[in-house]
């Protein structure tokens, strides 16, 4: 056990209750941390879920006022309520609010300097959806509650990582949604969180191509030619070190990746699945951009999983460590 009022405080949303996330979350609860982790979530939820896992978590209420603890076996949790009960890969649509109001809780500690940082466990957007509430992804939803006009998705696993120029919107939205301004403040978010957060003192980004072989000269689309060169052109006269834009199929290749900090796909799956088929529970998903620090994993709710004990907690594991890391350079 280690108590010091020094520790970082990470605040974590367990995200949707009938998914991994509160299996994982309880799993990084066995371990000790350099830091102090608050749980926000619904109480008997997570103490239900640990019964059913065989943890002897001890949970104890978040306060602030208490020195910041951080001892395997212990969770310190903040309540919020679920509208009705929640049981593994039971979907209730009802306790969306609950999830959301969470995701609301940890931003705010964050803005206010109550958090270091924040880890979120998978939500399932199409529950939230359901719910009647307008809701794509974290992301998204982080960007509007920190009034953040520019955020970018990264996952990084080592040496890998993949952002994205756009995120959860239907596959034909996206040769519209991808325009020279867009592209180019991306690039500058990335370029800057690259170096402040990650330290690199001078990313190189490689940019994938839209269409097919990067449009083969125009020959198998205009976008290529038209909108992504010359926001290149425009990020290298800022001084930010882009290539591109590279035929997808192959710009994952040893050599180009070895020369590549990071890279930028046009849409979700043009860049995730090369990240997920490389290191599938060893990703940390980070948004970049924000006032604040966010980490997540790679992974969705798992229904099929939850509460079996089966649940990699890895991808979580990683998602801890990456945030403690960035509070350490920030
Ligand atoms: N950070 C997030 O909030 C986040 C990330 C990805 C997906 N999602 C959401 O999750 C929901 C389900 O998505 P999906 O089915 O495409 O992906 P998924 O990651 O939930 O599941 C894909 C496959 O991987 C397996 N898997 C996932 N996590 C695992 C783990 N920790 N250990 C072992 N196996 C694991 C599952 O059993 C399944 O076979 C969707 O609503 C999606 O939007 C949320
Ligand atoms: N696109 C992410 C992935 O596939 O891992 C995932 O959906 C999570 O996105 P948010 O962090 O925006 O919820």
């Amino acid at each position: 056990m280690s108590t010091s009022s020094k520790l970082p405080r990470l605040v974590i949303s367990a995200g949707e209750p009938a998914g991994i996330g509160p299996d994982v979350v309880l799993a990084a609860s066995q371990r000790d941390w350099p830091a102090e982790l608050v749980v926000i979530a619904d109480r008997g939820m997570m103490e239900a879920r640990a019964a059913l896992l065989g943890l002897s978590t001890r949970f104890i209420a978040y306060n602030l006022d208490i020195e910041r603890i951080s001892n395997a076996g212990t969770l310190s949790v903040l309540h919020e309520p679920l509208a009705v009960s929640a049981a593994p890969a039971q979907v209730e649509s009802q306790n969306a609010a609950g999830v959301l109001a969470a995701l609301k809780r940890a931003v705010q500690g964050c803005m206010d300097g109550e958090f270091d940082a924040m880890v979120t466990a998978p939500v399932n957007k199409a529950v939230i959806a359901d719910s009647g509430v307008s809701f794509s992804g974290h992301t998204e939803y982080l960007a509007e509650l920190t009034e953040t006009p520019q955020v970018v998705m990264l996952l990084a696993a080592n040496d890998l990582r993949v952002a994205l120029a756009t995120t959860h919107i239907p596959l034909a939205a996206v040769p519209t949604a991808i325009n020279q301004s867009l592209l180019l403040d991306v690039l500058r978010v990335m370029d800057a969180d690259l170096k402040s957060k990650f330290g690199i003192a001078s990313p190189q980004i490689s940019v994938l191509g839209l269409n097919p072989h990067a449009g083969e000269g125009g020959h198998l689309g205009m976008e290529d030619i038209e909108v992504i060169e010359p926001a290149l052109q425009a990020a290298k006269s800022e001084g930010i070190n882009v290539s591109g834009p590279w035929p997808a199929d192959t710009a994952f290749n040893k050599r180009l990746s070895d020369q590549t900090d990071a890279y930028l796909a046009m849409y979700h799956d043009q860049g995730l699945p090369v990240l997920k088929y490389a290191s599938f529970g060893a990703a940390v998903n980070v948004t970049l951009g924000l006032p604040i620090i966010r980490t997540s994993v790679d992974h969705g709710t798992a229904f099929d999983l939850a509460g079996t004990g089966d649940a990699d907690p890895s991808s979580f594991f990683a998602a801890v460590e990456s945030a403690l890391d960035l509070v350490r350079v920030r």
